[in-house]
């Protein structure tokens, strides 16, 4: 039996291009078209992001390819080549082109782990029941990892991001100790909550253990990026929030997105330039840390998530 492994790593998933946003929509839609408003509105917000390649198109292919360098130099693989698949849940490459990649190449065990760190069933949950079945249909025997967000090394690269835009507040002349830093994700319908879903308190305990390690107390909990559903999403938004830290005469503010491992519309739209200006108006001063994206710390967690999930089936 050869001894490949593949790893299908997931993600969100962008467009390939301006005149791919509608396709890129309506998938994430379950097929229902978008008005022609929702589409001039998300390709303004692409278009004031993206200069060449869409940005989360470059990050994932570097994931992809930084985490197949770094299972290479785990000694614990040794003897066993690992081989990254991406599989993306909204565009091209998709899931199942991802698992069929890997049938077409002879795989028979394969890990499935997704870029985004916190367990939700409507996001990985939803990533690895698509992977599962495509794999079943190629009798690819797959494991999963489900979470990773209290992972020591994770915790380690937030931790270093935290405290080095802290940094830089200081040396901008605010104290530390003043400045209120909001641990952020993207928020879901609010019903999850009833249904048990594990994703707010995964990234309460991710916030947690960041504030520990950084050695902050001035933290709190928000959401971001809600979409415009007749349904009720999971809040305090992030815009909400700013408007309240502004009445208690916060004036320091830096944004920790634990919820996104790299840079996107959620962070450079959302945050840098939508969460900015509003804060801009408050007159507050907002940072928000570095995205992780092929950080060495970041790899090495999904390496040993994969690792360890491998030899769970191995
Ligand atoms: C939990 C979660 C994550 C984090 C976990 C994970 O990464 O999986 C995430 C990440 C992302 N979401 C992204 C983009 C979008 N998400 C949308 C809409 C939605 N997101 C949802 C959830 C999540 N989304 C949900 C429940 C919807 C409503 C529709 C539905 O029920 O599915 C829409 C539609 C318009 C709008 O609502 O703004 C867009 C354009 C991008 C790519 C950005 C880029 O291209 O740079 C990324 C990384
Ligand atoms: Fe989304």
């Amino acid at each position: 039996m050869s001894n490949q492994v593949g790893v299908l790593v997931m993600s969100y998933g962008t467009p390939q291009s301006m005149e791919d946003i509608e396709a890129y929509y309506t998938h994430i839609r379950r097929g229902n078209k978008p008005s022609e408003e929702q589409l001039r509105e998300l390709t303004e917000r692409y278009e004031a992001i993206v200069g060449g390649v869409f940005p989360l198109r470059e990050h994932t292919n570097n994931q992809v390819e930084s985490l197949e360098k770094t299972l290479a130099q785990d000694e614990r693989a040794s003897g066993v080549e690992f081989r990254c698949y991406q599989g993306l849940k909204h565009a091209s490459p998709f899931i199942e082109d991802g698992v069929d990649a890997m049938a077409k190449d002879g795989i028979k065990r394969a890990v499935g782990i997704v870029l985004a760190p916190h367990y939700s069933m409507m996001s990985i949950g939803s990533y690895i029941k698509r992977a599962q079945a495509k794999a079943e249909e190629h009798g690819i025997e797959m494991s999963f990892v489900e979470s990773y967000h209290l992972h020591p090394k994770l915790i380690e690269a937030l931790s270093i991001r935290v405290s080095a835009k802290l940094d830089q507040f200081e040396e901008a002349g605010a104290k530390r100790d003043s400045v209120r830093v909001l641990f952020s994700a993207h928020s879901l319908p609010e019903k999850i909550v009833e249904m048990g879903d594990p994703y707010p308190e995964q990234l309460l305990e991710t916030s947690k253990a960041v504030a520990k390690q950084a050695g902050i107390e001035n933290w709190q909990f928000t959401w971001q990026s809600a979409g415009q559903t007749a349904t009720p999403w999971l809040g305090p938004d992030i815009l909400d929030t700013l408007q309240v830290l502004s009445k208690e005469q916060v004036e320091d503010v830096l944004v920790a997105p634990v919820g996104f491992v790299s840079d996107h519309l959620e962070v450079l739209y959302d945050l840098d330039i939508e969460a900015k200006a509003i804060a801009k108006e408050l007159d507050m001063r907002l940072m928000r840390i570095d995205s992780l994206n092929n950080d060495p710390l970041y790899m090495e967690t999904l390496s040993d998530c994969v690792i360890k999930s491998w030899q769970g089936i191995n």
